[in-house]
C-alpha cells in the first residue's frame, strides 16, 4: 500500500531577464510525473545533472512549492505548510544531502546537531535527550564519546552516519537521499550504504535515492524511476531496468556505468560505441520534435516506458532492445 504518491508533479522555475527583470521564460525542471511509495522499499531516482531529481526530491519534503499536481500522504494532500503541518509530515519524511553538514554551522556538536530535530518536535527532558541521541549514534555504529564533538573531526564517512543518525531522530517513514554517498570513497560508500539497509529493516523504513550514477545503487533498489529533461524516461523494478533496458537514454545511463575489470574495457568500448549509434538513430521514437519526452506507455506489470506509439516499441524490440 502506497503511503506517499505524487500526481503529475510539475515544477517551473522562472527565468528573468531584461530591464525590469521580468519572467522572459520558465526551466521545467519538473514536468509532470507520477511516483508512490510504498512501505518499506527501495526507490532509485536517476538521470543526469539537471534532471530535475534534486526538485522532485525537495518538493517531496517541503522545500520547494510544486507549480502544479499533488503530493498525497495516506489520501490526503500535504501541498501547503498547513497541511503538512497537521498531518506531522514533516516528521515522517526526511532529506539527508551529499554532505550534510556542509550545511550546518560547523560551531555545533554532534549532540546538538543530532537532537535539533528531537527539540523541534519532541519534549525530551536533557538526560532523555543525551540517551536518544547516544541510541542513534549507536544504531549507525559512531562511539558515544562522538557526543562532544564537531563536525571537522570526523571524516566523511562518519559525518554521513551522523546525518543518517538525524535523519532518524524522528523515526520517519521516508528518507529522500540526494547523492547521499558520492562525496566519498568507494570502500567507505559501501559502508554507509549498509547502514542505510541494516536501518531499514530496523525501522521499516523507505527511501529514495537520487543519483546520476546507476551503478551507485543497483544493489539496494527495488524500483528504479530513470529521470530526463524532468520527466520519467522508464521506470520498473530493478530486473526491468538491467535486464531489459528499453529507453535510448537507460540504455545510454547503463553504458556509462564505470568498468573496472581491465579485461573488458575493450568490449565495454564496443558497447558504448552501439549504444552512441542507436540514441543518434533512433531518437525520434523517444523524444517528440520539440525534444520532449513522451508519455510512459506500460510494456509489462511492473515496466513502463517513455516511448512515441506501440510501433515504435516494437520496432525498438526487434531492432535494439
Ligand atoms: N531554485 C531554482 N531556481 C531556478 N532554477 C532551478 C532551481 N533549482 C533547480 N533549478 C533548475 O532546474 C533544473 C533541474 O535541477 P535539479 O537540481 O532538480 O536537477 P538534478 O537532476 O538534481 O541535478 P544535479 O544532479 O546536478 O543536482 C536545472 O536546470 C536547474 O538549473
Amino acid at each position: 500500500m502506497s503511503f506517499l504518491e505524487i500526481k503529475d508533479l510539475k515544477v517551473h522555475y522562472p527565468i528573468r531577464g531584461g530591464f525590469f527583470h521580468t519572467i522572459q521564460d520558465y526551466t521545467y525542471a519538473v514536468d509532470g510525473v507520477d511516483l508512490s511509495i510504498d512501505e518499506g522499499k527501495t526507490y532509485g531516482l536517476i538521470g543526469e545533472s539537471g534532471s530535475g531529481k534534486t526538485t522532485i526530491g525537495k518538493t517531496i519534503v517541503g522545500l520547494e512549492k510544486p507549480t502544479s499536481g499533488k503530493i498525497l500522504y495516506n489520501g490526503q494532500t500535504v501541498n501547503s505548510k498547513r497541511a503538512r503541518k497537521k498531518l506531522g509530515y514533516n516528521k515522517e519524511v526526511q532529506m539527508i544531502f551529499q554532505d550534510v553538514f556542509s550545511s550546518l554551522d560547523p560551531r555545533k556538536k554532534v549532540i546538538d546537531i543530532i537532537a535539533e530535530p528531537l527539540r523541534n518536535y519532541e519534549n525530551l527532558t536533557k538526560e532523555e535527550e543525551r540517551k536518544k541521541v547516544l541510541e542513534l549514534l549507536n544504531i549507525v555504529g559512531m562511539p558515544g564519546d562522538s557526543l562532544y564533538k564537531y563536525p571537522h573531526e570526523f571524516s566523511g564517512g562518519q559525518r554521513q552516519r551522523i546525518g543518517i543518525a538525524r535523519a532518524i531522530a524522528l523515526n520517519p517513514k521516508l528518507i529522500v537521499a540526494d547523492e547521499p554517498v558520492s562525496a566519498l570513497d568507494l570502500s567507505v560508500q559501501a559502508q554507509v550504504l549498509n547502514y542505510l539497509k541494516k536501518i531499514q529493516k530496523e525501522f521499516n523504513l523507505s527511501y529514495l535515492f537520487i543519483s546520476h550514477d546507476l551503478g551507485v545503487v543497483k544493489h539496494m533498489c527495488d524500483y528504479i524511476y530513470i529521470m530526463h529533461r524532468g520527466r520519467f524516461v522508464e521506470a520498473g523494478t530493478r530486473e526491468d531496468i538491467y535486464n531489459n533496458p528499453i529507453h535510448i537514454y537507460t540504455r545510454r545511463l547503463i553504458a556509462a556505468i564505470p568498468e573496472i575489470d581491465v579485461k573488458n574495457k575493450e568490449k565495454y568500448y564496443m558497447i558504448r560505441k552501439k549504444v552512441e549509434e542507436e540514441y543518434n538513430n533512433y531518437s525520434s521514437l523517444f523524444y517528440d520534435e520539440d525534444g520532449k519526452v513522451f508519455d510512459l506507455i506500460q510494456i509489462s506489470d511492473t515496466h513502463y516506458v517513455a516511448i512515441k506509439d506501440k510501433e515504435a516499441l516494437k520496432n525498438v524490440e526487434n531492432n535494439i532492445a
